[in-house]
């Protein structure tokens, strides 16, 4: 689904990528993981087709990502430090918008249903402006689902979520992931991360500096203790 070969990335004198080569295939969940400025953010945004590599190639869906990025798009949702919301709609208005610019059919049904999964019934006639930092976060989770991408970019989706939430999150990456759809998401919650993904990637100063395809081997203490090693 996701192949990167040699890919680097550099914005005026930092290297925020150093030549990364990765293969994910269809239906798996890969977390990354690094400090600060590892790079994390700006390999999500070249996979979203936000941001061009200096160098190396990307493929999407058999796509290539700079050349044919307007084939890639529309089988993307993408999460970023951004909502995106619109703050004088409603949450059910909010989504019912996103759904027609998504060309999603039946909008106002898929709307309530991801209402619900998200755990906003009881405030989807609210305006956005009013919702907390985390209730923001929940219908911007729903707003990347609404089409029903195949490949899912979270860049720290468990930003501002309480435990229910991130409960309600897990499960629906767990839907997800039952349906076939790849999902590659970047946290600095190691144990929430290590209990989701199928595969593991440490990076570090914008190299691959740890890689393991079998997350499920590892415990959070061993993992901890290999974030320790790998992180500078
Ligand atoms: N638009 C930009 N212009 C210049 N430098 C940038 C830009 N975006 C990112 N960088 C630099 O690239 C490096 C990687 O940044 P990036 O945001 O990808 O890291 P990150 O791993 O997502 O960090 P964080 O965990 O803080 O979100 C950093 O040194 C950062 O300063």
């Amino acid at each position: 689904m996701v192949r990167l070969q040699g890919v680097t990335k550099r914005y005026a004198h930092v290297w925020a990528l150093r030549g990364i080569d990765l293969e994910l295939r269809r239906g798996r969940c890969l977390g990354i993981f690094g400090a600060n400025g590892a790079g994390k953010t700006t390999l999500l945004n070249i996979l979203a087709t936000l941001t061009r590599p200096s160098s190396g190639q990307v493929t999407i869906a058999g796509y290539d990502a700079v050349r044919e990025a307007e084939k890639i798009r529309p089988r993307l949702g993408v999460l970023g430090h951004r909502t995106y919301l619109y703050g004088d709609l409603t949450a059910s208005e909010n989504l019912q918008f996103y759904g027609r610019l998504f060309g999603v059919t039946n909008g106002h049904r898929r709307s309530q249903e991801l209402l619900h999964s998200v755990g906003l019934d009881s405030d989807s006639q609210q305006r956005v402006r009013t919702f907390s930092r985390g209730m923001q976060q929940r219908l911007a989770i729903a707003r990347v689902l609404l089409h029903e991408p195949e490949l899912l970019l979270l860049d720290e989706p468990y930003t501002g979520l309480d435990q229910q939430a991130v409960s309600r999150l897990q499960s629906l990456l767990d839907d997800l992931q039952a349906d076939e759809k790849t999902i590659i998401l970047s946290t600095h919650d190691l144990p929430r991360g290590l209990a989701v993904c199928d595969e593991i990637l440490i990076q570090s100063r914008g190299k691959i500096a740890y890689y393991h395809e079998t997350a499920s081997d590892l415990d959070i203490a061993g993992f901890e203790q290999l974030y320790a090693a790998h992180v500078q």
